[in-house]
């Protein structure tokens, strides 16, 4: 495989804003086969082949080595492996997708206002209740690792993939890990973030595989393509 494989977001919120930053940067994606169609390429730069695929596929592609450069979030490399981080260069953050993932609690909490007063809570709930500290989120690897180095252990994860804010209202959970962006899904669920509450900033980036093989020609396309994205080289 000489060429290099780019992934774009296939739907969801990044997609149109995806098409709309490699248009500015003279590199307008193309999909010959129609809006069904998987495959896609890059006008001006024929080197190229297009994928089109969920933001959470292409980050484990990323990682994975199965695609040579993407977009997607931040948020989602870190999430979908500890070592994710290590395995890509984030290559240059794109201006758009932003959200944070953060700790937020419900706001009778008067009290719980910083990471260590839940390892209070954690503690009480376990010796007084019998029961652990419930922790609702899809973002379960970020969690973990920051919860362990927040020294906090006594919890467990309530899986939740859609409408994580309602479940402390509901009683499925005690707290959120979630990701906002204008806050106002926590307050209307009322739901305060933690003042040392924000675990990642996060942005769509233009991401490139480490664990892809970058031999023979491919490193200088990978150079000259990144040039004209004016995104930082790989070292
Ligand atoms: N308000 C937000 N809520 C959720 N994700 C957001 C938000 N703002 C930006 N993002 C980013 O969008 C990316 C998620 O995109 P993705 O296409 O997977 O989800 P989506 O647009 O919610 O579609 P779906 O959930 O239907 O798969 C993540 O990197 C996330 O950080
Ligand atoms: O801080 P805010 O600006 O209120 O945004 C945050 C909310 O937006 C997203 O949900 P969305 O409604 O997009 O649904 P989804 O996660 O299922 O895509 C996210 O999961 C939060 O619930």
């Amino acid at each position: 495989m000489t060429g290099l494989t780019l992934a774009v977001p296939s739907k969801g919120r990044l997609e149109e804003l995806t098409r709309e930053f490699f248009a500015g940067e003279g590199l307008a994606i193309t999909r010959p086969g129609g809006a069904r169609s998987y495959l896609g390429a890059l006008e001006g730069a024929p080197e190229v082949t297009v994928r089109f695929l969920p933001a959470g596929e292409i980050a484990r592609e990323l990682i994975r080595g199965t695609v040579d450069i993407g977009v997607t979030g931040r948020d989602l490399i870190h999430e979908t492996s500890e070592s994710g981080p290590q395995a890509v260069h984030f290559a240059r953050a794109l201006g758009f997708g932003q959200a944070n993932v953060v700790v937020a609690v419900p706001d009778a909490w008067i009290d719980v206002t910083h990471m260590h007063d839940l390892a209070d809570v954690a503690s009480d709930l376990r010796s007084r209740r019998k029961r652990w500290m419930r922790i609702a989120t899809k973002y379960i690897t970020i969690t973990r690792q920051h919860f362990a180095q927040a020294g906090i252990a006594e919890y467990r994860i309530v899986e939740s993939l859609g409408a994580t804010e309602a479940a402390p209202a509901s009683g499925a959970a005690d707290i959120i890990v979630d990701i906002t962006t204008t806050g106002s899904t926590l307050a209307a669920n009322q739901l305060r973030v933690l003042e040392d509450g924000v675990l990642l900033e996060s942005e769509a980036c233009l991401v490139v595989s480490r664990t892809a093989k970058w031999g023979g020609k491919r490193k200088a396309m990978l150079d000259a393509l990144l040039r004209r994205l004016g995104a930082e080289a790989m070292g």
